[in-house]
């Protein structure tokens, strides 16, 4: 069978809290290899969808399609054994261990290597040549054997999207990851998404618009819970019922 043009395929997406429709009829398709990111005034209902997309919630009605497999009834683990990885999912970080020890845990998780302990001295080499290259890929080379714990906020969450790229995820989703980061933190955040997006496909939810204009393909934009309108930064920069929503006004 073909690979299908879209990673993910959500139909008819719905989640209903005790009567409120927080998302409703969401109809979301994310293409290959693309940067496409979730935006919307607060309350537009972008965390639910996310939760959604990522199975921490269950929706009231709607299906989910991951590379053309019907994935609404799996769970979140088993979502992310198929490649499909929210950042933080499983990669927590450990304050009192080092960058390093921390990508070197996110390493071992795929591939079982856990289990073979009567080989840990090879496999500890091979592991570490790997967390440096990723620490490296996020600009955390120079701090590989700091613990985690001491790390400013930025550098913390970009170790954070290191120890998600150990599990190599072909789809990945990242909720708000320049939230709260200082502006320097933000542009290298945000090159490091554009350098990860390369070679997988990339859901982010962003208030940043800043950096939604300078990543995605695609931007859909939610209000109430349902699809406002899709398409290029540029596009919708234009669009009337975008600034509305944005602004609440309608002259703005
Ligand atoms: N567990 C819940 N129970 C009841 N209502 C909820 C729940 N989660 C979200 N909501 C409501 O659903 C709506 C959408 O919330 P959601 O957090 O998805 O929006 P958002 O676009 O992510 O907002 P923000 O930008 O403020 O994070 C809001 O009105 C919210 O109060």
């Amino acid at each position: 069978m073909a690979e299908s043009e879209y990673v993910l395929e959500a139909e008819g997406l719905t989640k209903q809290f005790r009567g409120f429709y927080a998302v409703n009829g969401v109809n979301l398709k994310v293409r290959r290899g693309s940067i496409h990111a979730l935006i919307g005034p607060n309350g537009a209902g972008k965390t639910t969808v996310f939760n959604l997309l990522t199975k921490f919630l269950e929706p009231t009605s709607g299906r989910i399609l991951y590379k053309g497999e019907d994935i609404t009834g799996t769970g979140s683990a088993a979502v992310a054994r198929k490649g499909m990885v929210r950042s933080f999912q499983i990669s927590a970080v450990f304050p009192r261990l080092t960058a390093l020890e921390n990508v070197r845990i996110a390493l071992q998780r795929p591939t079982g290597l856990t289990y073979q302990f009567w080989k840990a001295e090879e496999v500890l080499d091979s592991l570490n040549d790997r967390a440096l290259e990723l620490l490296a890929a996020v600009a955390l080379d120079d701090a590989a054997h700091t613990p985690a714990g001491e790390l400013p906020y930025g550098r913390k969450r970009s170790l954070e999207i290191a120890t998600t790229l150990a599990l190599e995820p072909e789809f990945l989703l990242l909720d708000e990851p320049t939230a709260g980061m200082a502006h320097e933190d933000v542009s290298r955040v945000s090159a490091l998404i554009r350098q990860v997006s390369k070679d997988r496909t990339v859901l982010l939810v962003e208030h940043n618009l800043g950096v939604v204009a300078d990543l995605s393909d695609t931007i859909t934009v939610l209000q109430r819970g349902e699809v406002l309108v899709e398409g290029d930064y540029q596009t919708l920069a234009n669009d009337p019922a975008v600034r509305e929503a944005y602004m609440g006004t309608g002259h703005a």
